[in-house]
């Protein structure tokens, strides 16, 4: 673990990540692969401590059992706020939206700051607080019946990722483009399956989100900011604010779940009380509190995934990019994982999952987009796996 904190408000640059696997825990000296001229800046997103805020959760016994999970972010008794500070941004539907509002995303480390003086910040807090008591509120995150689109377009919601004409094409394959003029709005709170054939462009899709890869021409943005603009010192910020889960888990072998976990809070300098209180809080609400000590080869491939989805979780990203996540476990497993994903969607985290499991999109009915040789061949509001291969 190691003295890999920054002392609060000092302005360095966090520590250097010690195994690469971890990029996507969002380190602040990531370079993107196709990045070049790296500029190494003073960090303008110093940590600044927030509250230490242990939510108050039924621990679970094991996987079968998430459906009892309850996510701290929309209990009662707990402080929306301060629990889930990405979703401070969004805005609430019955309000002006600020064109300002969807940047908020990439410039708030943290919880807004309650000393703000800032009165856009505080009413943004206010009627953030407003949405989450609304009992309205699932209905319009996560609308039932009509179009999700319609709804978030009527209420003034900004996308939370807007795809326009985006193409990537690899220098390998400067015939065949990997993604062909993709034009996708995902809206806060949605959950969405990206399903196609084997080569079709998922994962350089999910890749482009996090500016893992830069876009050959179009647009991508991300709560607002366009990603083929925002400078290179911004992306770590930026990937900060994106829990990513992986069909191979990307767990430290060497590390046990609790400190595959810390590590991910390490890399962005929470304080060492923060660590303590939230590590095995969010290890409890993925069923693993009896396995905290556990090294990743002690456990099964579900559990080790659940410690993955904890990592991603553990930071509270508004956004959850999941590939193939289910792809290595058994369909009874899988189903305990997807459900957990299921649940932190309910919290209003926009979730987006890659697959190849048609039992799981034909189950649970939510938004599909398919995608075949790089086109978007359908964008269905319920939709099914449909007609792929494997
Ligand atoms: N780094 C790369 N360099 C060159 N070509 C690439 C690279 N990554 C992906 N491709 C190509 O881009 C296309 C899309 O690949 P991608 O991995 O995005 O598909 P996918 O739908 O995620 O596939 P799978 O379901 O097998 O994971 C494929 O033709 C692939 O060969």
């Amino acid at each position: 673990m190691g003295n890999h904190f920054r002392k609060p408000g000092d302005g360095q640059a966090a520590p250097k990540v010690e195994d690469p696997r971890l990029s996507v825990v969002s380190a602040d000296d990531i370079v993107a692969p196709e990045d070049t001229g790296f500029e190494p800046v003073t960090d303008p997103f110093a940590y600044t401590p927030a509250p230490d805020v242990t939510a108050p959760v039924a621990p679970l016994d094991m996987a079968d059992a998430v459906d009892d999970i309850t996510m701290p972010s929309l209990d009662a008794d707990m402080d929306p706020q301060v629990t889930q500070p990405g979703l401070l941004n969004i805005p609430s539907p019955t309000d002006p939206v600020a064109p300002s509002s969807a940047g908020a995303f990439m410039t708030s480390a943290g919880a807004v700051d309650p000393a703000s003086t800032d009165v856009s910040e505080q009413k943004q807090v206010a009627s953030l607080d407003a949405a989450l008591q609304n009992p309205d509120f699932t209905s319009v995150f996560a609308p039932q019946v009509d179009s999700r689109k319609k709804m978030a377009r009527d209420a003034g919601v900004e996308p939370v990722i807007l795809m326009e004409h985006l193409t990537k094409i690899y220098a390998a394959q400067p015939n065949k483009p990997a993604l062909d003029d993709v034009n996708i709005e995902i809206y806060p709170g949605e959950f969405v399956f990206l399903v196609g054939h084997s080569g079709s462009g998922k994962t350089t899709l999910l890749s482009t989100l996090m500016r893992d890869v830069k876009p050959t021409s179009g647009r991508v943005l991300v709560a607002g900011q366009d990603l083929m603009r925002i400078k290179n010192r911004k992306v770590p910020f930026l990937r900060r604010q994106i829990g990513a889960v992986f069909q191979d888990f990307k767990l430290l072998p060497n590390k046990t779940a609790y400190e595959n976990v810390a590590f991910a809070l390490e890399c962005i300098g929470k304080p060492r009380g923060v660590i303590r209180s939230q590590v095995p809080e969010v290890l409890r609400l993925v069923g693993l509190a009896d396995q905290m000590d556990s090294m990743p080869d002690q456990l099964s491939g579900g559990e080790q995934q659940r410690v993955a989805v904890a990592r991603a979780m553990v930071n509270r990203p508004p956004l959850l990019i999941c590939d193939e996540p289910t792809g290595n476990l058994d369909p009874a497993i899988s189903l305990g994982i997807m459900k957990l994903l299921e649940r932190i969607n309910r919290t209003g985290t926009t979730v987006i999952v890659a697959t190849h499991d048609r039992a799981m999109v034909d189950s649970m009915r939510r938004r599909v987009i398919a995608l075949e040789a790089g086109h978007v061949i359908r964008d269905q509001e319920r939709g099914g796996y449909g007609n792929y291969g494997a």
